[in-house]
């Protein structure tokens, strides 16, 4: 039976600043079958299109990213924050909803040819995504495709991403910042 995966997800209000209500998927994860449903629900809507690969963003990308992988059966790529990747990088600034941060990809990962599914939990202002579509494209591969457990709404990140082509699945929307 499908669950109602909103309900799982516990909203935390003025953290981690005043103003900011906090999308917390620890209590979706928490719960087997919750979990399970949000990982098989974003593989399931990229199936059938070759995807070669899942790129997921530290950190909690790589909770939802890594399960999609194995669902999906294809590899799977962690975009970093800067400094934690050991090998040669490619590295790309971006402004988050409350900061601004570095990520990174190894620079030899991908190829042209291959075809990524971006998955992170969540998208608000798009920044964090569009730093890793343009890493992505930077190595020489496609991608086309994104998938977040979480959408919030009123802020542009979605319609960011479709302004970039690329076709965005997300599990649940929450309205307010
Ligand atoms: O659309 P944006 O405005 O860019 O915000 C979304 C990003 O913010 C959060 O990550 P955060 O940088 O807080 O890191 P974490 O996953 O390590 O907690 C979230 O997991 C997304 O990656
Ligand atoms: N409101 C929010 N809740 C959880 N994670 C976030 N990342 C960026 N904005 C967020």
């Amino acid at each position: 039976m499908s669950l109602d995966l909103k309900s799982l997800i516990r909203t935390i209000p003025d953290y981690p600043k005043k103003g900011i209500l906090f999308r917390d998927i620890t209590t979706l994860i928490e719960h087997p079958e919750g979990f399970r449903q949000s990982v098989e629900a974003i593989a399931a809507a990229h199936r059938g299109i070759g995807i070669t690969h899942v790129a997921g963003i530290e950190a909690r990308g790589f909770i939802f990213g890594a399960g999609v992988a194995i669902a999906m059966g294809v590899g799977f790529i962690p975009i970093r924050k800067k400094g934690k990747l050991p090998g040669q990088t490619l590295g790309q600034n971006y402004a988050l909803e409350y900061g601004v941060d570095t990520i990174e990809i190894h620079a030899d990962v991908l190829d042209a040819g291959d075809r990524v599914l971006l998955v992170d939990d969540l998208i608000a202002t798009g920044g964090t995504a569009l730093a890793a579509v343009s890493l992505i494209r930077r190595t020489g591969a496609t991608i086309e495709h994104a998938g977040f457990v979480i959408d919030l709404v009123d802020l542009p990140g979605g319609q960011r991403l479709r302004d970039q082509g690329i076709a965005l699945t997300s599990l649940v929307e929450f309205e307010g910042h």
